[in-house]
């Protein structure tokens, strides 16, 4: 199925999802373009999956209102199938049967015409020697590679990704992350949910993270990261009397470790550029005057490690 170029793969807007009274999904909105690899970044229970299986098509949108590649998930889930490839958090699959029977046996399912050979798929995802292995006696990241071959098996316009590299070790995970890199420069789209900082920074062009059902930070990596501001960051041996100063109306965060204490300096990452050349400034010639030498200094750029936990710390 093709749509225009310019119409979203994916759109979410003011989506709300609740099981009983509670509400997991509360009013969030995202784009995906075609093409892109899309990140939604979070914490447990933030409403990743939950958002996933609407635009899977699993239930339909309580309110607000969604489309992939303009259609209705839920409503028009049969006219979507052939265009839309997924792979959820735990696939079901048949112990007994073998690698590559589970890919014949899933093809079969699909029916579709151009689809590649069974080889040709378990080669994408790394799983070629393992064709004739029973699916029991994978092991956990074997069995995501191989729920990676059978979202892709029909060539998907549009691929949706729970989690896809949990339970990896970090050798598959980059190798899964070199397949997943290939099927977007092909120009499929990719919607992932996952937990790794990383896999996002690697992977995204755009991503947003979510907590408590609601998408606190949004943009492309940069974008988001640019939100962090500068850090600096040191120990000290002891802590004076009077403690730390504030910089440029900024209070340090200090945490104690033994007689002395670690401390950061968060600026702010609406402010002009120079603002921590300033800030140092004024704390060398702080320490001067107590006599106090800063160990491990260090002035660094915030990370998305740093807008995820302040994300999540200010939401509680
Ligand atoms: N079937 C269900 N019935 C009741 N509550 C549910 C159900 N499924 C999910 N929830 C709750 O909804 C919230 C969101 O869950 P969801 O699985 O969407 O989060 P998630 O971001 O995918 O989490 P994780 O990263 O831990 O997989 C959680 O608090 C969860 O306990």
């Amino acid at each position: 199925m093709r749509t225009p170029n310019d119409q979203p793969a994916v759109e979410v807007d003011a989506l709300r999802q609740s099981y009983g009274d509670f509400e997991a999904v509360r009013g969030i909105s995202f784009t995906v373009r075609r093409g892109e690899l899309f990140a939604l970044l979070g914490t447990n229970g933030a409403g990743k999956t939950t958002t996933m299986e609407v635009l899977e098509g699993m239930r339909p949108a309580r309110h607000g209102h969604v489309r992939v590649l303009g259609l209705d998930p839920h409503r028009q889930r049969r006219r979507l199938r052939p265009s839309v490839g997924i792979m959820l958090q735990e696939g079901g699959f048949v112990g007994d049967l073998t690698v590559a029977e589970t890919v014949r046996v899933w093809g079969g399912l699909s029916a579709d015409v151009g689809r590649p050979p069974a080889g040709a798929v378990l080669e994408t995802v790394g799983l070629e020697r393992k064709a004739r292995t029973r699916v029991r006696q994978l092991s956990g990241g074997q069995k995501r590679r191989l729920d990676l071959a059978l979202a892709v098996l029909s060539g998907p316009e549009v691929l949706f990704l729970d989690e896809p590299t949990t339970g990896m070790d970090p050798e598959a995970r980059r190798d899964t992350w070199d397949v997943i890199g290939n099927l977007r420069a092909q120009g499929t789209t990719v919607l992932l949910t996952t937990h790794y900082l990383e896999e996002a920074e690697r992977l995204a062009d755009h991503l947003a993270i979510m907590h408590e059902g609601t998408v606190h930070a949004h943009g492309t990596v940069e974008e988001v990261v640019a939100k962090a501001g500068d850090r600096i960051v040191f120990r000290l041996p002891r802590l004076p009397r009077g403690g730390v100063p504030s910089l440029l109306d900024t209070p340090p965060e200090v945490t104690r470790a033994g007689d002395g204490a670690a401390v950061t300096y968060t600026i702010d990452g609406a402010s002009p550029a120079d603002r921590a050349h300033t800030a140092l400034r004024s704390l060398l010639s702080w320490a001067d005057e107590h006599e106090l030498t800063l160990q491990r200094l260090e002035v660094r750029k915030g990370t998305l490690e740093d807008v995820f936990l302040s994300v999540v710390g200010d939401a509680r």
